[in-house]
This record gives structure tokens, sequence and C-alpha cells, in this order.
């Protein structure tokens, strides 16, 4: 296996380019992915001036703020507006309202005694002209651009949408993707492993993270029998965009992934990264398009390669940003010997002048899983270096993006 460093395997990845299009979805349905569109308002926002306070409206400019108003009507939120007769009139406004035509100030019943349809302002000398109205336009006048597109989809771009109208939405289309786990030592979520079992949980952290997309990954675990991979992998390939694979891609004697992906057809670009965890990971083209991420088996390495090498070419193909790299400052002394990049699991705290401190918290090898609850991110201690002292900066990879 002829080791290549992690800087190429990203390069590898990151040439291989999709355009998986863009669609139409119910607004309901858009969390999670990302504008294909620009949203612009539909009319002014706020549409019409909205009374913001419950109290009265009153016309600042020509009333006597001192003497009493009588009430002339009740202008309910949802009713087209009343019109002021006269500035010792005032009109009873609902917050939500429109403002009734000839009155510009709000003043809210705190501020008032009603007494048999006569009002008293307690404090005239506190009322300020303008008060308590959100005026039409002032937050974005019609056709303004309210959401660019490559905007993620979060609860308040739902908000605006909803807002402006529209019941659909063009969003970047996701990739089909599928996940193939392998290894007959792996039972499911529902089932009681024997001694020598264990329950496959790489798949669900899998599914979970591309679900974050709103990708809905296909799962199937396949048997270790080289006819029944070989079978799974060619309709995967002709199924999916992107084909991801657990275990089987080290050195085992049933560790058919390999062989069985170029059987298949699948070029094989490179199998094998300098890096710890995740070395025999492996990753490959089919002409037809689709790409095949095969992980290695042990949970963290799974893990290590799905947030440094997966989770960046998607950010790329579902409208959002780059990943933006972000650098610690390592906390204690670290030494590493093999000439791999090391990625090295670690806390993250930020100190007083605004500095972030990478805490080693390392874990029990690759096959911890459990540690990474404790984790907040990858280090990545370069190979050309095998000691690390305190203080020195390097990039890492968040665990829980
Ligand atoms: N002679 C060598 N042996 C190994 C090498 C090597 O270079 N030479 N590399 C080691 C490294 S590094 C890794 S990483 C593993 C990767 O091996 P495989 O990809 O073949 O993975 P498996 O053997 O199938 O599984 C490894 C380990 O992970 C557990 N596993 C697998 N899938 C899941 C899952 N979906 N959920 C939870 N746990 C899973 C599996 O039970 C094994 O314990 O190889 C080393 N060996
Ligand atoms: O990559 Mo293996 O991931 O060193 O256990």
């Amino acid at each position: 296996m002829e080791l290549i460093s992690v800087n190429d395997a990203h390069d590898i990845i990151d040439h291989q380019r999709r355009d998986f299009g863009v669609e139409r979805i119910p607004t309901v349905a858009a969390l999670g992915r990302t504008l294909a569109e620009d949203v612009r308002a539909d009319r002014d926002l706020p549409p019409f001036d909205r009374v913001t306070m419950d109290g009265i409206a009153i016309c600042f400019k020509k009333a006597r703020l001192s003497e009493a108003f009588h009430l002339q009507a009740t202008q309910a939120a949802g009713e087209p507006p009343c019109i002021l007769q006269s500035a010792d009139q005032c009109i009873e406004v609902m917050t939500g309202a429109v403002l009734p035509v000839g009155t510009d100030t709000v003043v809210p019943y705190e501020w008032l005694q009603i007494e048999s349809q006569l009002v008293h302002i307690l404090t005239p000398a506190k009322v300020i002209e303008s008060q308590n109205i959100h005026f039409k336009g002032k937050d974005a006048r019609q056709h303004d651009l309210l959401i660019k597109m490559d905007t993620p989809v979060t609860a308040s771009v739902i908000q605006v949408l909803a807002a402006v109208g529209k019941r659909d939405v063009l969003v970047y289309k996701l990739p089909k993707v599928i996940l193939l786990s392998t290894g007959d030592e792996l039972v499911d979520i529902a089932d009681v492993p024997k001694d020598y079992q264990i329950r496959r949980s790489s798949n669900y952290a899998l599914v979970a993270q591309l679900q974050q997309y709103g990708i809905n990954t296909v799962q199937k675990h396949l048997v270790d029998e080289e006819t029944i991979i070989q079978q799974a992998i060619a309709d995967a390939l002709q199924a999916y965009d992107i084909v991801l694979l657990t275990g089987g891609v080290s050195k085992g004697k049933f560790d058919f992934i390999p062989f069985a992906l170029e059987q298949a057809g699948v070029q094989n670009l490179f199998h094998g990264v300098r890096q710890r965890p995740g070395k025999p990971f492996w990753f490959g083209v089919h002409p037809a398009g689709a790409l095949v991420f095969a992980f290695p088996g042990n949970p963290v390495s799974t893990q290590l390669c799905v947030q440094r090498y997966l989770l960046p070419w998607l950010q790329a193909h579902v409208g959002r940003k780059p990943v933006v790299m972000r650098y610690a400052k390592l906390r204690e002394e670290v030494t590493f010997e093999p000439a791999l990049d090391y990625f090295l699991q670690v806390t993250l705290a930020t100190d007083d002048q605004g500095q972030t401190w990478a805490t080693p918290c390392r874990g029990n090898g690759s096959g911890d899983f459990a540690n990474l609850i404790h984790a907040d991110a990858f280090l990545a201690l370069p190979a050309a270096q095998s000691a690390f002292k305190t203080g020195d900066v390097f990039p890492y990879w968040l665990i829980h993006s």
C-alpha cells in the first residue's frame, strides 16, 4: 500500500467536482438545506405602519397632551385602518394593528387613565412623537434582497421565506448516498450481541452527520462474503452518487473491499494516507460518476476521515461555504514518532486573551469511540515533526460539526 500525504489525499478528493443541480422543495422541508436562489421582499417590511403597543393612537402634531381625549373607535389588528376625526379624539389601538389614518403616535395603556370614554395621559411630558410605531418599510423595501443564495436554511431563514410568501424554495440538490458496512462481528442497534460481537455504531454516527445536511443515507450491512460484497457494490454504483463503506480496507483475510471495488470498475485514486488514525483509507471513482469513500473500520478512524475529507467535500457540493481553517495552541508537550500526520483528539478552551488552547484528550486509540464524546477537535500535528511543544500552533478539525 503506497501511502500518500494528507494534503494530497485532500486535493485528490477536492478535484472530484460534481454538479447535483438544484430543486424546488416545500419551505417547511428545507431546514438544513442551502438556498440556491436570492430571497427578496415581496413588499415593504413591515408592510404598513404597525402599532407596537396596546394603547391609544393620537395626532401628536395637533393634540394637546394635557387635555382629555375622547375615545372615537377601536382599531384591532387585522382590520382596515380607522380615520381619526379630530385632534381632541383618540383611537384605541392593539399591537399589530395598522396605525389609524391621521394619527402619528401611540401612548400605551400604562400611561393612561380611561373613564367613560375620556382618556387622560398621566405623563404627557414623556410622550415622544412617533413612539411605538414600526414604520412601513423600516426593515426592508419591496424587492430588497433579504437573504443571499448559498445561505444555509435555518429556522430564521424559514421565517423570512414564510413572511414573503414563499411556499416553495430553490435549494441545491443533495447527492444520493448509500453506506455499506462490513464486518461479521457487527450486529444491528436493536440486536443483543454475543460476547464476541459488537453493535455497529459508526453507521449511525455517519447517518446522523449527513442528516445535518438533509441527506437521508441508505444503510446496508454486508456479510463478509466476496460475491455478496461485489454484488452490493455493483448495485450501489448504479444507483447512488456517493458510496460510503466502513471496514474491510486493511490487511485482514476478510478485507475484501479494495479488491471488490476494483473488480466493480472503481478506479483507485489512493489507498493509504500518512495519518493516524485512518491510515488504510481508500478513495476512488467509478467511470459512471459515483465517488467511493471506503473508510477504515476503527470508529475513530472512520470519524477522522469523515470530518477531514468527506464533510469538506460535501460542504462545497451542497452550496455551503468552505470549512474555514482554525488554529489552536497546544497546551502540553506531545511526542509522536511515526512519520504520519497525527490527528490528536483535544478539548478546546479560549483564554482571556482570546487565544484558543488545545488540551490532549487521547483516549485508547482508534477503537475508543466513546472518547469522542469528550473531545472537541482533532488537532493536526504534521508528520515532519515528532516533538510538539507547549504553545506551538496547529490547525484543528472540529469533531461535532
Ligand atoms: N496487519 C495490519 N493490520 C491492520 C492495519 C495494518 O496496516 N496492517 N491497519 C490497522 C488500522 S490503522 C485500522 S484503522 C484497521 C482498519 O481495518 P479495516 O478497515 O479492515 O476495518 P475492520 O477490520 O473491518 O474493523 C476494524 C475495527 O473497527 C470495528 N468496526 C468496523 N466497522 C464498524 C462499525 N460500523 N461500527 C462500529 N465498529 C466498527 C471492527 O469491529 C473492528 O474492531 O485495521 C488495522 N489493522
Ligand atoms: O488508522 Mo488506524 O486508524 O490507526 O486505527
